[in-house]
């Protein structure tokens, strides 16, 4: 499976294309829809959300229903496009037309000026438009196909925050996937610790009373992956690795750990690797999960958790000091709108983006042309490895 998005911020709309779904698989626009409504949600978020109301629209490689086996093109108009028609339009402008909102000031911590540079754009709205974390709703619209795909094979993914500002959301590790699932839903910042929810929702409101903008931490935690999934035989292959790339490419993500993560460089090996058991019903399993469902690039059959930390964002009410490209001179750069913390939003787009790794490793170690024969064949191997 690989899929490819398209679409700019405020232009007509966002594409994505997937292909390599197996044909014959179950699923319902109305899944897709709710992953996108969950991304759009959080407190913090700034007022472009109450513009948009995300909502896909199948345009081809599903048919009553089902997946036809063709590519899967999805797509989620922007409702914000009416107000910048003139700006967004595909015509040539005559000469001499002034174009509203060019941008020549570029924003610390964004593509503006990199991608000016790059690509030789003046007017750095041609960069901004495209690396805008608009785009992460085309990939949450690929990612929701792929949990479908997911679900239909016992495997379940879910998302939460851990921390936003230095306020850290304590253990959760007895928690079962339905009330991570719950209770994660019914916060307004993603957070399964009930004790740290005002706190957080304080920090984001001071940030934001005060032009900044804050970051955090974020959790993607699977159950049902069987053991064996991905490879240890090529750097391409090992699936932490691909996880690992993917978290990193969401919009201000900075760094991803498995398990505990950094904290095993201070410990001893002792209390780190997960000692192996094994029971009839169960097969072989772990006594502990600290290196959170992988080891050798490929799964352990334990329940993966991943983390993905994201960078405060970058456009500010406070202004940082840039360099106009036109004047070069220093100026104070000056917002009109922008989350102050997008890190719940950010928890769904990591959890989509890992369920596409997932499905992804699982179609090509397993036949996939036919949902049916996916689904016999991942059942037969949970089987066989059972009884290794
Ligand atoms: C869900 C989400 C919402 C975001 N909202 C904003 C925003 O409103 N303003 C902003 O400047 N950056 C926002 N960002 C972050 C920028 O898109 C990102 O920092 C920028 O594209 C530069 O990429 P980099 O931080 O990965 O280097 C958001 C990111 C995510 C994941
Ligand atoms: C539109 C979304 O996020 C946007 C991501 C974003 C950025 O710079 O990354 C900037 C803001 O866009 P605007 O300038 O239009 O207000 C956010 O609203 C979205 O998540 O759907």
């Amino acid at each position: 499976m690989r899929y490819l998005t398209a679409g700019e911020s405020h232009g007509k709309q966002l594409t994505t294309i997937i292909e390599g779904v197996p044909s014959n698989m179950p699923i319902v626009k109305e899944d897709i829809n709710a992953s996108l409504l969950r991304r759009q949600k959080g407190h913090g978020r700034g007022k472009r959300m109450q513009i948009e109301k995300d909502l896909v629209e199948i345009t081809s490689g599903i048919r009553h229903g089902y997946t036809l086996g063709s590519p899967i093109s999805l797509v989620i108009h922007n409702d914000d496009f009416k107000h910048w028609l003139d700006v967004m339009g595909e015509d040539p402008i005559e000469e001499g037309t002034k174009i509203r909102r060019t941008v020549s000031r570029p924003r610390p911590g964004h593509a503006d000026l990199n991608g000016a540079l790059k690509y030789g754009h003046r007017d750095m709205r041609n960069v901004l438009e495209r690396s805008s974390a608009r785009e992460t709703a085309a990939r949450v619209a690929a990612g929701a196909v792929a949990k479908t795909l997911l679900e239909q094979l016992g495997i379940e993914i879910t998302a939460y925050v851990k921390e936003i500002a230095g306020i850290v959301a304590s253990d959760d590790s007895s928690l079962s996937m339905e009330e991570r699932i719950t209770i994660a839903e019914e916060s307004p910042v993603r957070t399964l610790d009930k004790n740290v929810e005002k706190p957080m929702m304080d920090a984001i409101d001071q940030a934001k009373k005060e032009g900044d903008s804050i970051g955090g931490v974020v959790e993607v935690y699977v159950e049902g992956m069987p053991a064996g999934v991905g490879s240890y035989v090529h750097y391409d292959r090992k699936l932490d690795s691909r996880i690992a790339g993917s978290v990193i490419s969401i919009n201000a993500f900075k760094g991803v750990e498995f398990g505990i993560g950094f904290e095993a460089a201070r410990k001893n090996g002792s209390e780190v690797h997960d000692e192996i058991a094994w029971n009839k019903q169960e097969g072989y399993y772990r006594k502990t999960n600290r290196l959170g469902g992988f080891e050798g690039g490929m799964t352990t059959g334990m329940p993966i958790v991943v983390k993905g930390v994201m960078k405060p964002i970058p456009t500010l009410y406070k202004p940082l000091q840039s360099v106009d490209i036109e004047t070069k001179e220093p100026f104070n750069a000056s917002v009109e709108r922008s989350d102050s913390c997008a890190v719940p939003a950010a928890s769904v787009v990591m959890e989509h983006i890992v369920a596409f790794e997932l499905a992804r490793a699982i179609t090509e170690q397993f036949p996939s042309d036919q949902f049916p024969v996916l689904q016999k064949a991942v059942k037969d191997y949970r089987e066989e490895i059972r009884c290794f």
